[in-house]
């Protein structure tokens, strides 16, 4: 692979505890040394490894050399039907040999995360801290896990409003209707920031997907025909049943995490970086309040943009990832 920048030869898979994982593989400019640091980027929902299109350049500049997943359920990586292989615990475990594959055994990476992969990387620092260089997240604050079990819907109903879409979308209905390549181009134009002709929603927090107006919304000013065909073309093979489980895995995760719980593992001792969205209707910032006092050194950000910061603001983020990442690797 030519050193610097992704060439169509930097795609790969590995048999992964049964999976199948398509990757993207970038080396940095001058070349692989042995003191070359592997940062693993972790995309979320709905997105796939090309959601870090801006920021795999910007890395490999820096010396970097990048692995970018497509993550369980997505793209060329497979997509099983039950739900436990896509708990934080179980995914942690899949990236864990995923990076020992690329940057050695018991070799400490950096870990980048946006959205889903933002509480992935959060979730990765506390099962695997040997392993853990640095961690930063875009949008996804961090939050400790909990003692008492508390069910989506009274999450949604007592403290987390912004998140009832996630009640529609643990349930069947999205992946039933959402069928098809015509649809999921209007699923994904919606998610994207697409509109109908009188400003119509096809997305909302407040709901989910809004069936009735997925037939008017247009094009995402954020991405290229060629862009949205490639997501479109990706989404085709497997369509929503994988992506959606991620939603599903609210109550395994919690029994997952008793672990933690019981070990009083809830703070994060590697290098933290979170940066906030302005505008995030799902992640807003005030989530992170009071998120520091988990951590030995968090740095927080904000960029002044909807949920997909990392390409309404890639200078920007790019610039916070590049400061960040010359403080710990000085
Ligand atoms: O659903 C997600 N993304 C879809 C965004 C769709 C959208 C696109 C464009 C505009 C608006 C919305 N992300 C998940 C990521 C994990 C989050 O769960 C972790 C978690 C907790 F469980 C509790 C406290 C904080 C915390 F972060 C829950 C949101």
């Amino acid at each position: 692979a030519a050193p610097g920048k992704l060439t169509p030869d930097d795609s790969h898979t590995l048999l992964v505890r049964g999976k199948t994982y398509h990757y993207l593989l970038g080396n940095p400019a001058g070349g692989v040394s042995s003191t070359t640091t592997t940062v693993v980027l972790v995309h979320g929902w709905p997105d796939l490894a090309f959601g870090w299109r801006y920021q795999v350049p910007f890395l490999q500049a820096l010396g970097l050399r990048v692995v970018v997943p497509d993550m369980l359920g997505y793209g060329r990586t497979d997509a099983p039907e039950p739900i436990e292989p896509y708990s934080y615990k179980s995914v942690v475990e899949d990236l864990a040999v995923l990076a020992a594959h690329v940057a050695g055994p018991r070799q400490p990476v950096v870990l980048g995360g946006h959205d889903w992969g933002g509480a992935v990387v959060w979730r990765f620092a506390l099962w695997r801290p040997e392993l853990t260089c640095a961690v930063f997240s875009v949008c996804t604050p961090y939050w400790q896990p909990l003692k008492t079990w508390v069910p989506r819907e009274v999450l949604v109903e007592t403290l987390l409003p912004n998140f009832r879409y996630q009640l529609q979308l643990a349930g069947p209905d999205v992946e039933a209707d959402v069928v098809g390549p015509e649809k999921l181009r209007r699923f994904l134009s919606s998610l994207f920031g697409g509109r109908g002709p009188n400003d119509e929603f096809g997305f909302s927090t407040e709901v989910g997907v809004m069936f009735e107006n997925l037939d008017k919304i247009g094009p995402s000013p954020l991405l290229s025909a060629a862009e949205m065909d490639f997501y479109v073309d990706e989404y085709s093979r497997h369509g929503l049943h994988g992506p959606l489980n991620w939603y599903r895995n609210s109550r395994v995760n919690f029994e997952e995490e008793q672990e933690l719980v019981e070990q009083n593992r809830s703070r994060i001792s590697a290098p933290s970086l979170l940066i906030v969205a302005s505008k995030d209707k799902a992640l807003p910032p005030a989530m992170a309040a009071g998120m520091d006092r988990f951590f030995d050194s968090l740095v927080k950000e904000e960029v002044n943009t909807n949920h997909w910061a990392l390409w309404e603001a890639p200078q920007e983020v790019n610039g916070h990832i590049g400061k960040f990442l010359a403080d710990v690797l000085k």
